[in-house]
């Protein structure tokens, strides 16, 4: 909420995460990823505004806690960390400025694992090494640390309890290829654990990767929820503006999506996608309902030749 108005950040998202499944989340910047991730884990401002439900498995077999529902103590105590993990997206202002890295990891681990002594000393290395933190970069302290060393302390924190369920917000930023790489398999190696993994993220390779399902969100909404195998390739996706993502990749069309992502304040009725859109008409002056695997009233149900389900004005890069 800017000056009194409020804006739905988040509208009608309904997804799972299974056990030993990757879903990625994608889309534009500003379209929801990360309120979706903070609601999940009670880190909203507390102006926001909340509904409906979100189901974690657990504590016991047959058990459920409801996220939405629960108070700021169960969350503090029980879920996060424990049972949800979060990579936050701006990994340097979760790290308390006057504790060094291996302080951090040090308390991180004696709380989840109760280990002491030597054996704390041993496993808070270790778990270090596990994000790719470099050992001999343990005793500096936030503000000595790159986007990318700090983006990697923040995996290795959030990686120490094996939740269940871990929340990956960006956890590729400041890297380089090789280390995205390394970070995402060892996100992925959560998963094939049999955990849940829930990666937002930009970057398009590292979702065709490691994911099992991706999810695009676009103005608050999710517009596709899709098996990742045939999102990335045939037959491709089936909202345009998800076909528009794709498209953008400098090794697929590397032709951008004309316009702009519209304000949340100042969403068009209907489609939010359809100004942007070359396959828009009337009937898209409604919300289109996710039916299949797209929320579109004119999905693609083929593969396009080059140059079309985009509307095609604008500049080309
Ligand atoms: N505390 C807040 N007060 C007002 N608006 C907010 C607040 N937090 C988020 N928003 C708005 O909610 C929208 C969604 O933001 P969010 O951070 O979830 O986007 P995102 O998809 O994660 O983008 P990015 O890829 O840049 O991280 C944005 O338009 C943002 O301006
Ligand atoms: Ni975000």
């Amino acid at each position: 909420m800017r000056g009194g108005r409020e804006i739905a950040a988040v509208t009608d998202v309904s997804l799972d995460v299974a056990h030993g499944e990757c879903l990625a989340l994608v889309g534009e910047s500003g379209c929801g990823k990360s309120v979706l991730a903070s609601a999940l884990l009670g880190l909203l401002p507390g102006n926001a505004r909340v509904g409906g439900s979100a189901l974690l498995s657990g504590p016991g077999p047959g058990e459920a806690t409801d996220l939405l529902a629960a108070d700021e103590a169960t969350l503090a105590r029980t879920v996060r960390g424990r049972r949800v993990g979060l990579v936050p997206q701006s990994p340097a202002a979760h790290l308390t400025p006057v504790r060094t890295v291996r302080s951090h990891l040090a308390e991180t681990v004696r709380e989840l694992t109760g280990a002491k002594g030597q054996a704390l000393a041993t496993a808070t290395v270790a778990a270090a090494r596990r994000a790719a933190f470099p050992a001999d970069h343990l005793d500096r302290y936030p503000h000595q640390l790159s986007g990318g060393l700090a983006q990697r302390a923040a995996t290795a924190l959030a990686l120490v309890g094996d939740a269940p369920l871990l929340l990956a917000d960006e956890p590729t930023t400041g890297l380089d290829r090789d280390l995205v790489e390394r970070t995402v398999d060892e996100l992925r190696g959560h998963a094939d654990a049999g955990r849940g993994l829930l990666i937002i993220t930009h970057d398009l390779a590292a979702a065709e990767r490691i994911a099992d399902r991706v999810a695009v969100m676009y103005a608050g909404r999710v517009v596709e929820l899709t098996e990742a195998r045939g999102f990335f390739g045939a037959p491709g996706p089936r909202h345009p503006y998800a076909r528009g993502l794709l498209d953008a990749l400098p090794e697929r069309a590397f032709r951008p999506i004309p316009g702009m992502p519209p304000e949340l304040g100042d969403l068009p009725a209907g489609c939010a996608f359809a100004p942007r859109c070359a396959r828009a008409d009337a009937a898209c002056s409604t919300v289109p309902a996710l039916s299949g695997t797209a929320a579109c009233h004119h999905p693609v149900t083929a593969p396009e030749p080059a140059g079309c389900g985009i509307r095609s004005e604008g500049s080309r890069t």
